[in-house]
């Protein structure tokens, strides 16, 4: 497949990858990115591993096949945690996965970790998860930050059965994904906002009971 074919999903992984890094979601070269390209076979570009996701280049990305192997010539190594990507592509319809590490999606992921999940609910925000009604309630679970990859994507890939999910991390990050890349960035943005609300909450309470 010549870099042609897949230019419409490199150039929408691209715009993803610019303004999640206009968050400043790539600390420290933390991060991966992919989008499918193909379908039975799963085909997807995912990014190259160990670099700066903030820079863009014409090697920000390669084409890897469903087990995760590059499916051309190159030098790039892909992402630590492509598995992870492949899984989602694998299980499901899902047409983009994103990973990023936040301070607030580790926090939250060490604060509700022993419960191995985090609920949210009264929060208009979980409605991008399609929970439309009022008493309505939104689950995400934390896995354990496994260091051996292969085992980390059997226990992720456990919740990466639908088009659109979310998985904590614990202690490292989330890997949220959806039908497309808009979808995708949409419930990541989601997840970050309620993170960030929940422990602002949290904080805020803590502090009031000292005055
Ligand atoms: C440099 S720490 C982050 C990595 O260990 C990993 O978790 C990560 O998100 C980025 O790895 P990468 O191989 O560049 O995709
Ligand atoms: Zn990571």
């Amino acid at each position: 497949m010549g870099k042609n074919e897949y230019k419409a999903e490199w150039e929408e992984l691209a715009q993803v990858k610019k303004e999640l890094a206009e968050r400043d979601w790539f600390m420290g070269t933390s991060g991966n990115l992919a989008i499918r390209v193909s379908s039975s076979p799963a085909s997807f570009l995912v990014t190259a591993s160990g670099k700066d996701k903030r820079k863009q280049t014409d090697e920000d990305f390669l084409l890897v096949d469903e087990n995760g192997e590059a499916m051309e010539e190159t030098n790039l190594r892909p992402s630590a945690e492509t598995l992870l990507h492949s899984r989602v592509f694998r299980n499901s319809q899902a047409g983009c996965s994103l990973h990023v590490h936040t301070v607030p999606n580790n926090v939250v992921s060490e604060l509700y970790g022993d419960r191995g999940e985090i609920t949210f609910r009264n929060q208009e925000l979980i409605k991008a998860f399609d929970k439309w009604e009022e008493d309505a309630s939104l689950i995400i679970p934390i896995i354990h930050n496994h260091a051996h990859i292969p085992r980390l994507t059997e226990e992720f890939s456990v919740y990466a059965t639908e088009e659109k999910g979310a998985v904590l991390i614990r202690n490292h990050g989330i890997t949220v994904w959806g039908r497309n890349a808009f979808e995708a960035k949409k419930l990541l943005e989601a997840c970050e906002f309620l993170f960030q609300y929940h422990i602002s909450l949290l904080s805020l309470k803590n502090i009031s009971q000292t005055i």
